[in-house]
């Protein structure tokens, strides 16, 4: 059996709830239950702060689990698991702030004792011992930046990722500490299980398969047999377009691929010049 946790709230809560039923791991949740069960019996959910996965993860409370590359180095235990896969959303960047009007306006502004509030004492702190400065860290557990406002810290280091609250907070960027985006993590341990390695695996590739599919379309079309070579230079697809009779009509053909959902708009105007119809654009659940 493998424990796999996942955020119960937060920003990456919903968008991993989504990856994965697309997945096809469909979860039964009862309300606010804590636990869940999956359409596979040997899969079973816990869910979690994203804050404290890392460590579930990291001890073997959990097997696998979903979080923030910002919170598994914060927790210290990036060398105790084992990242299986980068969903390549939840964007954020952990940088260091000060108020627009502040006279820290550059990292050679801040000298030793200066205060900075975070919600990441760890991250923040290392960052500074390697620049060899002593600040303060104040240690906060949200809302970070209307710290330097009341007298409680002079900069800030807190996580970004639009700029839009340091920017109506008349904050500015100052440096970055770290970038983050949301991870599977797995347990060393699970993992040289041959069971549950095996379990993990196809898990990631069901996952891997839904996030490959969330960038690609299927086009499907009727074109003239005579412009099947030029089409074909246009779609390439993953291994060539399909091209199939179409019984009503022997002038045409039927021609199927998938393409990259950034191509079509491109695409489409170039084909329907070559003489394509019936033009489909289709979404795609999983590529395997
Ligand atoms: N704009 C963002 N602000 C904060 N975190 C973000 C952002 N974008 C992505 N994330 C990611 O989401 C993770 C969880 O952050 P989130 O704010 O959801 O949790 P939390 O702070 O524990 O919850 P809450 O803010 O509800 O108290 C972050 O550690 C980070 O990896
Ligand atoms: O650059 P932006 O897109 O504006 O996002 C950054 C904001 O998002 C996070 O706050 P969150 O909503 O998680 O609240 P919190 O500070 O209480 O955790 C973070 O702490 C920033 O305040
Ligand atoms: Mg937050």
């Amino acid at each position: 059996m493998i424990l796999f946790a996942l955020p119960n709230k937060g920003r990456i809560s919903e968008p991993v709830m989504k990856i994965l039923e697309k997945a096809g791991l469909k979860i039964t949740a009862q309300g606010r239950s804590l636990f869940a069960n999956t359409v596979d019996k040997d899969v079973k959910i816990m869910f979690a702060r994203a804050k404290d996965i890392p460590e579930f993860v990291a001890d073997g409370v959990a097997d696998i689990g979903i979080t923030g590359y910002d919170l598994v180095l914060e927790r210290g235990v990036e060398d105790k698991v084992d990242f299986l896969l980068d969903f390549n959303f939840g964007f954020a960047r952990l940088v260091l702030a000060a108020p627009e009007n502040s006279e820290i306006k550059s990292l050679e502004d801040i000298k030793d004792g200066v205060r900075v509030a975070t919600e990441f004492p760890n991250l923040t702190r290392k960052f500074f011992e390697k620049l060899g400065k002593r600040v303060e860290i104040i240690e906060l557990s949200g809302a970070t930046e209307i710290a330097p406002f009341i007298g409680v810290a002079d900069i800030i280091s807190d996580l970004t990722s639009t700029g839009t609250t340091l920017r109506l907070n008349k904050l500015r960027e100052i440096a970055e500490i770290v970038r983050s985006t949301t991870r599977l993590i797995g347990n060393k341990e699970s993992l040289k299980d041959e069971r549950k390695r095996r379990k993990i695996e196809q898990l990631v590739l069901a996952i891997k398969s839904a996030l490959f599919a969330e960038t690609k379309k299927l086009i499907m079309m009727n074109a003239p047999k005579d412009k099947v070579e030029e089409i074909k230079k246009l779609i390439p697809g993953m291994c060539g377009p399909t091209v199939a009779k179409v019984l009503s009509n022997d002038e045409y053909v039927a021609i199927h691929a998938v393409v990259n959902e950034d191509d079509i708009y491109n695409l489409v105007p170039k084909l329907h010049e070559l003489g394509a119809r019936d033009i489909l654009i289709v979404p795609i659940e999983r590529i395997l």
